[in-house]
């Protein structure tokens, strides 16, 4: 059977999501795992129109950017798909990805700015881990679900979440299996502010108060500087409750050097010196003025909009997600900025239509991207126009469409928001050229 096959392949190309390219006559081979520059043996895995799926077996020769992934559930994780290459070339290889994406649109980019890395480890805030207690097995499995499949795959640590004490997984599946309501717990998500680390545990039935306590005092014998907080949520549209420490406090991340207060459920970037960078950059590229009017469009917890605020006077952000938005709104107001919070669906372009006109835009759409916007954005010609991305495909489209209409790339820049794997984000200054004015 086909499928049974072994063959060699040399590695020619990768694809945008890191795995291994080889080319043999006609037929063109998907290995995850192995590197341009590489031959290695593959086992074939099936067809999906013209590619062969493959399975790496061996590696004859390795590539000179080759490293040891540092994590032992590498591969196994759904999580990391870039451990085995060397972080600047990692780096490399998405700026190369960006760069072909705009190429493929016949994007010009006038200036390149060099890439926004920090520690390459340790860095993600924010992560789900899945927990089960198996029947046959009477015991606990707590780690991540394995690439493309419902198996967990149980961890003792992950390299890419910070190293607290309070995220040793083996005391916590430990202590869990030794609750009368062990089958209760379905997820573990981490919230890493820089004020505190929250755990909130989803929970199928409630626990009793038996079983809180001892995940109580868990948590207090792992939280070295109390600043752990534990958290019980019933289901994905309930108010998760606190039962460690009593009086939680506000959770908080830093940006522009202030801080910016988060809900347990907010959307947040996950990489904290990468996103200050960020934010940073976007502040030096826009340059706000006090008389400026800004847009700052899917706007989150106003990551973007309160620097914006502290430096103009007219910012109006638009999130859709109503608790966002009205944290955004009252902690603006707290701090005497004029901020105007709104909560509005983009995918609905006319929503736009009863703001003031705006001098600049702001926007980080979610992966999908804003084609619903780009109409509106064409139409209004904005003199500058920001637009952060985490999905290099659906901005070269985007741009394509702006590009088509006289706005002209001034700068672009990647920023390695999540190290390890394929994942890149960009960020992108247009400004309007009105050809018709020359
Ligand atoms: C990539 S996040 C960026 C958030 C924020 N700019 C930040 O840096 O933290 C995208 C945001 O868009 C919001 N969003 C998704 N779809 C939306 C839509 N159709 N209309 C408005 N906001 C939307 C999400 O809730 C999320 O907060």
């Amino acid at each position: 059977m086909v499928t049974a096959k072994t063959l060699q392949l040399n590695i020619d190309n990768m694809t945008s999501d890191g795995q291994g390219v080889a080319r043999l006559g006609r037929d063109v081979y998907f290995v995850p795992g192995a590197l341009p520059g590489e031959q290695v043996t593959v086992r074939l895995d099936g067809r999906r129109k013209k590619v062969w799926m493959t399975r790496l077996v061996s590696i004859e020769q390795p590539a000179a950017d080759r490293v040891i992934p540092d994590c032992p559930h590498y591969q196994r994780c759904g999580g990391c798909d870039l451990q085995h290459l060397a972080y600047p070339a990692q780096v490399n290889f998405k700026q190369q990805r960006v760069e072909r994406e705009f190429s493929r649109q016949g994007l010009v980019v006038l200036e390149w700015a060099p890439p926004i890395t920090a520690e390459p480890w340790g860095y993600r805030r924010k992560a789900r881990l899945g927990v089960r207690f198996s029947k046959d097995k009477q015991r606990n499995f707590l780690g991540f679900r394995e690439a493309a499949s419902e198996h967990l795959t149980n961890i003792d640590r992950c390299p890419v979440l910070p190293a607290f004490p309070a995220l040793d997984w083996m005391r916590w599946r430990d202590g869990i299996s030794t609750l009368q309501g062990r089958d209760r717990i379905t997820q573990i998500e981490v919230v890493a502010a820089d004020n505190a680390l929250a755990l909130v545990f989803r929970i199928l039935k409630p626990l009793s108060l038996a079983d809180q306590q001892s995940l109580c005092s868990l948590a207090e014998s792992l939280s070295a500087d109390a600043s752990l907080q534990l958290w019980l949520n019933p289901g994905r549209d309930e108010p998760s409750v606190c039962i460690f420490p009593q009086q939680p406090v506000e959770l908080v991340h830093f940006v522009d050097e202030q801080p910016l207060k988060m809900q347990l459920s907010d959307f947040f970037q996950v990489n904290g010196p990468v996103n200050r960078a960020m934010v940073q950059q976007a502040l030096a590229w826009l340059q706000p003025q006090k008389e400026d009017v800004i847009w700052d469009l899917f706007a989150g917890h106003g990551n973007f909009s309160m620097p914006l605020a502290r430096r103009c006077q007219h910012v109006s952000a638009v999130e859709v997600q109503a608790d966002m938005v009205s944290s955004l709104q009252r902690q603006a107001e707290s701090l005497a900025l004029s901020l105007h919070a709104i909560e509005a669906d983009l995918s609905n372009s006319g929503v736009l239509a009863h703001l003031p006109a705006p001098d600049k835009v702001l926007l980080d759409p979610p992966r999908a991207g804003a084609a619903a916007l780009m109409q509106e954005l064409n139409a209004r010609k904005v003199s500058q126009v920001l637009y952060v991305s985490c999905d290099a495909a659906t901005l070269a489209r985007d741009l394509s469409t702006l590009a088509a209409a006289g706005y002209q790339i001034e700068k672009a820049g990647i920023m390695d928001m999540f190290p390890q794997t394929h994942h890149v984000e960009t960020m992108v200054l247009l400004s309007y050229r009105d050809k018709c004015r020359g």
